[in-house]
This record gives structure tokens, sequence and C-alpha cells, in this order.
């Protein structure tokens, strides 16, 4: 299989800091990767060594057939020769000039009627019409983050790099535009890398995660299995221990939405944007275990599961459920004596409907 994009390089800076990048995309299941991990583990890093704004001083980076970066070879191509589009955190305005000539900036070597012509069909795409006219401090926040997107897709980029790019935002604004990004990184069919420190922001966007801890990558594979099945506790830690997991909305039920999770269905207090693909979060310490069939009880969600494994978390206990889906959740100690919780053990998880949490994902 032939690989897109092959990151195996190291950057190192004064100071001893070693930021190492080694992992590859193949061309047939490249779309959105986040990298994603902690403060400081290294994604911008790793980013701008991608778009040649930085220089790997070991390895090297092969991008469709070819080489962007070689140590050895003392190859190394400038920015521009690579053709990517990159999208600053704090979107890079330049304030002085209007919306249609930030996005116009990059189109220099076109024609006037051409340059026009991209930017209007652009502001057209992304629905900033009537806007180009405007200074950057004259629209609003999500506004300006199209148009930074906007600068970024107009070049036509081979590959759109993206640093934090809802970072800038209110929550609100955040959370609306989140499926939103998706819509457009999907529909521009440019193979995109987005640094997230955000777990939200990395499911909602990607389709694969490349997971950075302390200057290297960790575990990288499709997002859903690796938030399901971590490598080590070190992911497990970075990710979070607790329940996401692929789901579509199939219905509605008194106000709430029905999501198909594998064959289990669940109630959950639907967001104000809502997609049909989304995926599903429970904090392990909102699901109560009960042995065998459960009662009466205000929780809307009964799964029946199996106890997959169970591991001893200082006072709490650590309880991988199979409930036709991998779910977990955080019981006591003196709680899983008496339930008798052993991998095998038939148990009902109970989750009440506004603790499943839904991060919608535009297709
Ligand atoms: N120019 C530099 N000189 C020296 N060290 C640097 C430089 N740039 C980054 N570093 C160090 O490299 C490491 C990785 O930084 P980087 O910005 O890539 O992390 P990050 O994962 O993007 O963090 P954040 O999420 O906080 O932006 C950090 O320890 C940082 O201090």
């Amino acid at each position: 299989m032939s690989s897109a994009l092959v990151a195996r390089f190291e950057k190192r800076f004064a100071g001893g800091t070693v930021v190492r990048a080694d992992w590859e995309r193949p061309a047939d299941q490249f779309s959105v990767t986040a990298l994603f991990g902690p403060s400081g583990c290294g994604k911008t890093t790793v980013l701008r060594c991608l778009a040649g704004l930085e220089k790997p001083e070991i390895g090297t980076l092969v991008f469709g057939g070819e080489t962007w970066s070689d140590a050895d070879r003392r190859i190394f191509l400038s920015p521009q020769r690579r053709g990517v589009g990159f999208l600053f955190q704090d979107y890079a305005l330049f304030p002085h000039l209007t919306v249609a000539g930030n996005i116009a900036y990059g189109l220099s070597g076109l024609s006037r009627t051409e340059r026009f012509r991209r930017v209007a069909d652009i502001l057209d795409v992304l629905h900033l019409n009537g806007l180009g006219d405007r200074y950057p401090g004259q629209v609003s926040g999500g506004e300006r983050q199209r148009v930074a997107l906007a600068r970024a897709l107009v070049c036509r980029p081979r590959l759109l790099l993206l640093d934090e790019p809802l970072s800038a935002l209110d929550a609100p604004t955040r959370e609306r535009l989140r499926p939103e990004l998706r819509r457009v990184l999907a529909g521009f069919g440019v193979p995109a890398i987005v640094v997230t420190h955000d777990r939200t922001e990395a499911a909602a966007l990607a389709d694969h995660l490349v997971v950075m801890d302390r200057g290297k990558v960790c575990q990288d594979g499709p997002v859903a299995d690796v938030f399901a099945r971590p490598a080590d506790a070190a992911v497990a830690r970075i990710v979070g221990t607790d329940t996401v997991v692929p789901g579509r909305v199939v219905g509605a039920d008194s106000g709430l939405a029905v999501v198909a999770v594998g064959p289990a269905r669940l109630l959950a207090v639907p967001p104000d944007s809502l997609t049909n693909d989304v995926f599903v979060c429970i904090r392990a310490e909102e699901v109560v275990l009960v042995g065998g069939e459960a009662g009466a009880s205000s929780a809307r969600n009964r799964l029946p599961g199996t106890v997959a494994a169970v591991a001893a978390e200082g006072p709490l206990v650590r309880v991988s459920l199979d409930c036709g889906f991998p779910l977990v959740a955080l019981v006591t100690r003196p709680s899983c004596a008496e339930l008798g919780l052993v991998p095998g053990t038939v148990v009902t998880a109970l989750v009440k409907a506004p603790a499943v949490h839904i991060i919608p994902r535009g297709s």
C-alpha cells in the first residue's frame, strides 16, 4: 500500500528537548488526522516540521512520493514548494487587509480575474458572502476562523495543517463550529492534520488519531480504536479511559435522542446541533452497576452486560464491561466485592440520559 505521508524525523531544540515523529498515513486512508496529546508533548513542533517552518535535524519526511525533508541528503523544501495550507492557532490574519485581501494574499502569482474568481468561490463555499470588504476586526470569532480557513484553502493545498483551529473561540461557538469544520474538511477532500489537546475536538474532527506524549508518538490508529483500546496506561491516561464510542442517532423519544451504539440503544439529551453520526461519551463514574437484572430506577439506560476486566485504582475499581459495546464503570472496592465482580459476571449498567454526552460529527 502506498503511503501519502511518511514522517520519521527528529527535531532537536537548543536546551535538549527532542521531538520525534514516527508514523505514516496510507494514501487511501488519509482524511483528517489529529495530533493529540498534553501541552508540551510536541504536537505543534511536528506540525511546523510538516509545514516546513521547522527543520528536523535527523530523519526524513516524504509526502506523496516527494521528499520534503531529508537530513542526511540535505533536502529541505520551503513551505511554498510543499504546497501546504496552514491555519495558525490565532489565525494570524493581517488586520490592515480586508477579508478578501487576506484570502487573496497567497494568490499573488495569478491574474487579477482569476484571483477575484477564486476568492469569490471560497467566500461562497465558506458562507462568508458579503463580508469580503470588512476587516478582520469587524467580523465575529467564528467568521475569523472561516476567513483563516479560506486563506489556507484558496491556494488549493495538497495538505492542510491546522494548529488548535477552534481554541481562539468561546466554548459555545467552539461546540457549534466543530461539526461544521469537519464538514468543510471532508467536503474539500484535502488531507488534513489537526493539532489539538482536547479529546472532544479530536473525536469530533478526526478519523485517525496520533497520540503523543513527551516528544514522541505512543499510539496511532482510528479514533474509535484508540479511545476504546489504549495501547498502555500512559495512552489511557492521555485519552481518558472513560467510554468514547461511535454511534448513530436513529430517532427521538420524549425530547431525548435515541442513539444506536452497536446493538444497544441509548437515550441521551441532544446537544443544540445534532448530526446523525456522533461519538457517545460516558464518564466511568456516571455508570452504576447492579447485579443481574435491574429493578425500577430513574436511569433511562439499562444495559445488560458482562464484566470483561477489573482493575484496582486506589480505593476504586475500574470495571470494563461488554454491553454490545465497550463501557467502563468506576465503583468502590466494597461495591465490587458485594457484587462479586470478576470477568464473566453478568450485570446491568445504569446510566442516566443526561450522563450520555453526545459529540456531533459531520459526515
Ligand atoms: N523554539 C524552541 N526552542 C526550545 N524548545 C522549544 C521550542 N519550541 C518548542 N520547544 C519545546 O518543545 C516541546 C514541544 O513543544 P510544542 O509547542 O511542540 O508542544 P505542544 O504539544 O504543541 O504544546 P501546546 O499544546 O502547549 O501548544 C516543549 O517542551 C517546548 O518547550
